[in-house]
């Protein structure tokens, strides 16, 4: 079984415009409630692609069960930890020429809300991947992802793990299936500016000497990068019309996952993630089952090392 956890969720409020003027008031073209939250958006992703998976997770308030209810309308099992605070709402603006998250901390949470949670991993076998993604609510702490962690490898279970910069590097030693930060994050993390995709490989090689068992390194409308044992693959970009890409890296972390849990190829499971990368962007919330087959089959794949 596939887990995701999502310590802090949020109902996703886009609203798209053609352009925004901001002190004035503006109305939207489009306007769309989902539930989101990387670890959820990754179940979403799992769910289309057939992967039975479950969301783990701290949910409350109204909000909490609207992400609740609206996942349980798309057939997503959950086992949430239900708390007093309310879940977040995250603003995603959209105009002809920019995208901009307006995102809310969450809530707070009780030592009795960790504890419960905590409980919800008394289940893993050595079957399981469990998925970190997203950050944390700051009552938990820095090193709550440390402790979950621990409780994975306790019972050989796999995990996989999207967070930020200098916390994903941490977890490196504890060797993940697969981590999948951006350009932008791994330029930071490294502090360096990267000109082309082969300034790149050293960084995703050394990723893979820290201990990640496979690392992809997405890089929005330039393609992606994936590093696996001593080889180094590209997958080119597909050119289409960006209609939403809220949780596109997290629909590729998903798509990988999908297919590794079942052909244990990391190519394959590479080439799918980046179809439902592409696929997410260029759909206004998640894409079709047929589209997302359109994708994969332009998905071009090829090894540079
Ligand atoms: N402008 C784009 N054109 C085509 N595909 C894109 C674009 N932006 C994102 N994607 C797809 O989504 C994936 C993840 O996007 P990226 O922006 O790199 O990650 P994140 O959402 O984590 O910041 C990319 O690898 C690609 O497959
Ligand atoms: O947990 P974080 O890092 O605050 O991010 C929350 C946001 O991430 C998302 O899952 C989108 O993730 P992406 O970075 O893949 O676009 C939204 O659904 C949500 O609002």
């Amino acid at each position: 079984m596939i887990y995701t956890v999502t310590l802090n969720p949020a109902l996703d409020y886009f609203m798209a415009y053609d352009q925004i003027e901001v002190g004035e008031v503006n109305r939207t073209k489009i306007t769309r409630i989902t539930p989101g939250g990387k670890g959820i958006m990754e179940s979403r992703m799992l769910s289309l692609l057939g992967t039975p998976n479950t969301a783990l997770g701290f949910i409350g308030g109204f909000t909490g069960k609207a992400i609740q209810e609206s996942l349980a309308a798309q057939g997503i099992t959950t086992e949430f930890t239900q708390i007093f605070g309310q879940s977040r709402v995250n603003v995603k603006v959209k105009t002809l020429e920019t995208e901009t998250s307006l995102d809310a901390a969450g809530p707070d949470l009780t030592e009795e809300d960790v504890r419960n949670f905590v409980k919800t991993f008394d289940r893993l076998t050595s079957e399981d991947i469990v998925v970190f993604a997203g950050t944390a609510p700051k009552s938990l702490g820095d090193s709550f992802y440390e402790q979950l962690i621990k409780l994975v490898k306790l019972q050989d279970a796999n995990f996989a793990i999207d967070v930020d910069g200098q916390k994903l590097l941490g977890t490196l030693s504890k060797k993940p299936l697969v981590i999948k930060p951006n350009r932008e994050e791994l330029e930071e993390m490294f502090d360096v500016k990267f000109e082309t995709k082969e300034d790149i490989i050293p960084y995703g090689q050394k990723m893979l000497e820290m201990g990640a068992q496979n690392v992809m390194v997405s890089m929005a409308g330039d393609g992606a990068l994936l590093f696996s044992d001593t080889s180094v693959y590209f997958a080119a970009p597909v050119k289409g019309i960006i209609k939403n890409s809220v949780g596109a890296g997290d629909s590729t972390v998903a798509g990988f996952l999908s297919e590794w849990s079942k052909s244990k190829d990391p190519v394959k499971a590479f080439k799918q993630g980046v179809a439902c990368g592409t696929a997410k962007v260029f759909s206004e919330d998640m894409p079709s089952s047929s589209y997302l087959q359109k994708c994969l089959q332009q998905i071009e794949i090829t090894k540079l090392v």
